[in-house]
């Protein structure tokens, strides 16, 4: 099978994050790494993926010269642009659309419906696979709940959704799917992200989010609720959330509570857990049962690929009918597999 040409715009957390999961999961092979883009020099690109404070070192040899950044030895094509201030006709992004892209994967976190269609309008890529839920997408994908609803003929602007959303829509969709969700509260418990503000300064749309990033919980609207519902319709209206963002840098922590459709036992919904973890979603979630006896924490999640892992011990029914539910995940890391399961979606269906 012919492997397809991706390009990505947005080399931040995520965007070097796809690129590392490519190369820790086959060696950079699984897709054909053809372009790469951000408004940072190349240099600094190079710098960051072969330094990540995160995650360590990279297991690839890195190195830039002028427009291209190698990967063990394969040139990479770099374009520096900016493409909220001219995308269309800007002549970086007319070197991006030589490159003949099949898909370009957004992860910049500032584009909306308009450039993202614009990218495919002006020719620069066939598909475009953005990673938030922005207003207007054709479809939200949450590998392993909706991924098989992918029409290749429909859905041209497609969002691999979040990562809350890929962590709570596959545990939704195993309850509502046999036990029936009445109200789920969510509240996620997240670390650090890049919108935030060291020292208290100006943030130009969540003034909280402006504070000093390690002197508080900060709490914030999220959008996980909205991004479940939207690979889950029939939860629609059925589903809260709230947001803590805590001075960590890694590895999210999710707390629900829900109202079931019917009366159940702790004994059937583990059985329901790990029969989903063991089939259906294996390597989807997980069902975590500590070690040696003891709780891990959530570092211990570090560079974990699956998008929820359920805590058994905190899991909890009572009166038949309400039940607790904790969830850790690697925001980054899993985020990011799922993101390359989406790709290798869209190229199993590959019509163009
Ligand atoms: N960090 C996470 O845990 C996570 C997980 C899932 C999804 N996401 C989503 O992915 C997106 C990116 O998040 P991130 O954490 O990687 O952010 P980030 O700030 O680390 O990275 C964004 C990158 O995009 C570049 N960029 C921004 N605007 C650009 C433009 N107009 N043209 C070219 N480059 C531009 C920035 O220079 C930066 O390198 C956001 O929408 C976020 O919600 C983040």
């Amino acid at each position: 099978m012919t492997k397809l040409r991706v390009g990505i715009i947005g080399l931040g957390r995520v965007g070097r994050g796809i690129i590392r999961a490519d190369f820790d999961q086959a060696g950079g092979e699984k897709y054909n790494l053809c372009a790469l883009c951000d408004v940072m020099p190349e240099n600094q690109v190079t710098y960051l993926l072969a330094n990540d404070s995160t995650y360590g070192k990279p297991p690839v040899s890195l190195d830039c010269e002028n427009k291209f950044i190698t990967f063990a030895g394969k040139k990479v094509p770099y374009v520096r642009g900016d493409r909220r201030r001219n995308i269309l006709g800007h002549e970086s992004f007319a070197e991006l659309r030589d490159l003949e892209l099949d898909v370009i994967i957004d992860s910049t976190g500032t584009a909306n419906i308009n450039d993202l269609r614009g990218l495919i309008e002006q020719k620069i890529a066939k598909k475009v696979l953005c990673t938030a839920n922005i207003a207007g997408i054709d479809a939200s994908i949450v590998y392993g709940v909706n991924h098989k609803q992918y029409d290749p003929l429909q859905h041209h602007v497609i969002a691999a959704s979040t990562c809350t959303g890929n962590a709570m829509a596959p545990v939704a969709y195993i309850l509502n799917k046999h036990i029936g969700i009445d109200y789920a509260r969510i509240i996620t418990i997240h670390p650090a992200l890049s919108d935030q503000r060291v020292l208290d300064g100006f943030h130009f749309s969540v003034p909280q989010l402006g504070r000093t990033c390690a002197a508080s919980i900060i709490p914030i609207s999220t959008n996980v609720a909205k991004s479940t519902a939207l690979v889950l319709p029939e939860l629609e209206g059925k589903l809260d959330s709230i947001s803590y963002r805590v001075p960590t840098t890694i590895v999210s922590a999710m707390d629900v509570t829900a109202t079931l459709s019917r009366d159940t036992s702790l004994a059937e919904c583990i059985e329901l857990m790990e029969n989903y973890a063991q089939n259906e979603l294996k390597g989807i979630i997980d069902c975590e049962y500590d070690a040696w006896g003891h709780e891990k924490v959530s570092i211990d999640y570090l560079g974990s690929e699956y998008s929820a892992i359920i805590l058994m011990k905190h899991l909890q029914v009572s009166n038949q009918r309400h039940m607790g539910l904790s969830i850790m995940h690697d925001n980054e890391r899993a985020y990011c597999c799922r993101v390359l399961d989406v790709l290798g979606v869209l190229q199993d269906a590959w019509v163009q």
